[in-house]
């Protein structure tokens, strides 16, 4: 949305966070930017004969938990901010979890869609030989985010096995299980999400069985989202994508949902079902929300409007913080992005893991760990929410994610003298 900076949202938090825990102000001045940058022009010859040339950036937010981690992002509305900010939301993703890694995210500003799959393969090598010299398994740590997928993936590691002269499969995550991909990651955002939704709406009193969820986006996160509250009992009334939406108070079926954008490349004109805008799906009458698209959705104004008793922040950075602050003052509860969509690169990690052991998992072993990390990661944010006086559940997340990166920078001797107390005590001679 035009006007609204994703990355002084994210300084926003960090700097509320950093108040809230009576940090030094070095934590601050650290984490309010990334730690590199990285802008690449890519030239990649098309089909007719021509070049053109695309830009991309690759940010590395932080690496005082370890290497830097978070997808690359293929989209027309891609900015140098934009990433800075998705690479800062990494770290506090990551950290909230616990997860041993700092934040980084990419993009390449492009419509996929007007691509040959040709000229996406040498577009996605392209990124990778720009960016190669900062990358790698040890340093930073590539996945899918908007309109990338496995298939991009498989081509961005087999660029990458070139440059180093080796497979090198842990180099990014989110692959086809045939090079070294993680059973459950395809599922895993949304899974995770799925979760999170269960153990807020525990917390919060609110029955999963015939509740009404609103889906806004019906990509990796958002479609395979309403598949699992489905499974679980709910009622899926209103989803939207790009092109338009379906709405339906009785429900609708996640999987026959999916089937008719396959065939048709949209969920509009659903059978049975009215159209529906994005602003309204927003708005509308339900008892769980999940916006899955993209940032900046949930405005004040439209949080005046917001009839949801849960929401599940599975995009990254879906709500504008007058949003939030309009949310927090109605009492919605607000599963934040950096843990409600933090299953994804949960399953990430696991996919790193893997092929660092040369050993792979079943699904059921991968949902099992995720579950565990999920749940513990929830009640973490709960506990600290509670503890903690006037803050909301995205205060707390980022306070139990900055306390923890806070702690490892302070160790690491980043804070100086600043960071021996009151993070850092000295172990009993
Ligand atoms: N894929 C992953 O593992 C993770 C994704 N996320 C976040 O989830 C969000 C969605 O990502 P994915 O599902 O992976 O992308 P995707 O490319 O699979 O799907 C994106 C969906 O959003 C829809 N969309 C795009 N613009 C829209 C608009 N203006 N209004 C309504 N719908 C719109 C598209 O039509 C598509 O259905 C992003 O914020 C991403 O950063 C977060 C964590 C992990
Ligand atoms: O799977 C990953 O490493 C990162 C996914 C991602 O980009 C995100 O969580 O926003």
């Amino acid at each position: 949305m035009v006007g609204i900076n994703p990355f002084e949202n994210a300084q926003q938090e960090i700097k509320r966070a950093v108040g809230h825990l009576g940090l030094h102000p070095a934590v601050y001045e650290i984490l309010k930017q990334p730690m590199k940058v990285l802008t690449v022009i890519i030239p990649v010859e098309m089909d007719d004969g021509t070049i053109r040339v695309f830009t991309g950036y690759r940010a590395q937010h932080n690496g005082a938990l370890g290497p830097a981690k978070g997808g690359v992002r293929f989209h027309p509305g891609v900015t140098m901010d934009e990433v800075k900010a998705l690479a800062m939301w990494m770290t506090f993703k990551c950290a909230v979890v616990g997860l041993p890694y700092g934040g980084g995210k990419g993009g390449v500003v492009c419509n996929p869609r007007e691509l040959s799959p040709g000229e996406l393969e040498r577009l996605s090598r392209g990124y990778v030989r720009a960016i190669a010299e900062i990358a790698g398994p040890e340093k930073d740590i590539p996945a899918p985010d908007v309109y990338t997928n496995p298939q991009i993936m498989a081509w961005m590691m087999d660029e990458f096995s070139r440059y180093r002269g080796h497979n090198e499969f842990g180099f990014i995550t989110g692959k086809p299980l045939a090079v070294g991909g993680s059973a459950g990651r395809n599922e895993a955002t949304a899974r995770g999400c799925a979760i999170a939704i269960r153990e807020a709406a525990k917390l919060q009193g609110v029955s999963l069985a015939n509740a009404a969820v609103a889906v806004q986006g019906f990509g990796n996160a958002g479609g395979i989202v309403a598949r699992l509250l489905h499974e679980m009992g709910c009622r899926i009334v209103a989803v939207v994508d790009s092109s338009g939406g379906a709405y339906n108070p009785a429900g609708m079926d996640p999987v026959k949902l999916r089937e008719h954008k396959t065939r048709t490349g949209s969920v509009k004109g659903y059978p049975g079902s009215k159209p529906v805008s994005s602003a309204e799906l927003l708005t509308m009458e339900c008892d769980i929300l999940v916006p899955a698209a993209l940032e900046n959705q949930i405005t004040a104004s439209v949080a005046g409007q917001v009839k949801a008793k849960i929401i599940a922040e599975a995009a990254n950075g879906p709500t504008t913080p007058e949003g939030d602050r309009v949310l927090e003052q109605k009492g919605v509860f607000v599963i934040p992005d950096i843990l409600a969509s933090a299953g994804g690169v949960t399953v990430s990690y696991f996919e790193w893991v893997q092929n660092n052991m040369g050993y792979y998992w079943t699904e059921q072993e991968v949902n099992r760990r995720l579950e565990e990390i999920m749940v513990r990661g929830f009640h973490e944010v709960a506990a600290m929410r509670k503890r903690g006086r006037d803050v909301d559940m995205r205060q707390a997340a980022y306070m139990v994610a900055v306390q923890k990166v806070a702690e490892a920078m302070a160790v690491r001797g980043w804070l100086g003298k600043a960071g021996r107390a009151p993070q850092v005590k000295a172990r009993p001679a």
